[in-house]
């Protein structure tokens, strides 16, 4: 397992990642959620539950920079948040996995290490293995399921160099073993230093230590 990239000074360890300071989002005047304050910092693990609708995806959304909050400010390392500024080192997993049907899981993979850089020196058929999809490297990503698309997605997290991973329910289509398969992701990456924000509207099991929880109400 690749380990994650490592903060750059002893100062930065100790530093949160990331912070929200009184967000909130409205939908025609009423609240989908907030005011939140949360903080997250290396090798933590956050989860934010809640209902069908409470709100977990628009703030994944908000975090991610396709939607404005309402109120409320995000920093990153600190400062205010910009997608400039944290490029390169936060991946989103969201509903939609941006996979290109038409090319393999492999040139898919290769697409997004030309995109977004290259963890060390892990390489695509070692994520791929690593995922379960030994044998389906070269299908078109069209032709495979539910569940092993989302297994291509869950790879590229293993290839790309960030240390915050923002997970958008990632346990969508996935079966029992590949829920496992998130969770051993989930470890490795925060026993390594990395970060994770994971929405779920269902019990999370998580072994590397107690996450902390933001829950989201109607
Ligand atoms: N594009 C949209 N336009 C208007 N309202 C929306 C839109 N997207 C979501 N909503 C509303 O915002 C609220 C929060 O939705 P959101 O998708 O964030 O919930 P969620 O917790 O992620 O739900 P789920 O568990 O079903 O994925 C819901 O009431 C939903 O109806």
């Amino acid at each position: 397992m690749a380990s994650a990239p490592s903060l750059d000074t002893p100062a930065q360890r100790g530093a949160p990642l990331l912070e929200a300071r009184a967000l909130a989002f409205y939908r025609q005047d009423e609240a989908v959620f907030g005011p939140l304050d949360f903080s997250l910092t290396a090798s933590e693990l956050m989860l934010i539950e809640g209902d069908n609708g409470s709100g977990k995806t628009t703030l994944m959304r908000i975090l991610t920079g396709l939607l404005r909050p309402e109120e409320g400010e995000l920093f990153w390392r600190g400062e205010r948040l910009t997608w400039d500024r944290c490029s390169g080192e936060v991946v989103f997993l969201g509903h939609q996995l941006g996979l290109k049907a038409e090319l393999s899981a492999r040139e898919n993979l290769a697409f997004t290490i030309g995109l977004h850089g290259h963890r060390n020196q892990s390489g695509i058929e070692q994520a791929l293995t690593q995922v379960g999809l030994s044998g389906l490297e070269d299908e078109p990503v069209r032709k495979l399921s539910a569940g092993q698309k989302k297994r291509v997605a869950l790879a590229r997290l293993l290839l790309v160099p960030a240390i915050l991973w923002l997970l958008d329910e990632p346990y969508a289509n996935l079966d029992r073993a590949g829920i496992e398969l998130v969770d051993v992701l989930l470890e490795a990456h925060i026993a390594h230093g990395g970060s994770a924000l994971v929405t779920s509207h269902g019990a999370v099991q998580f072994h590397g230590g107690e996450p902390q929880r933001i829950h989201l109400h109607d």
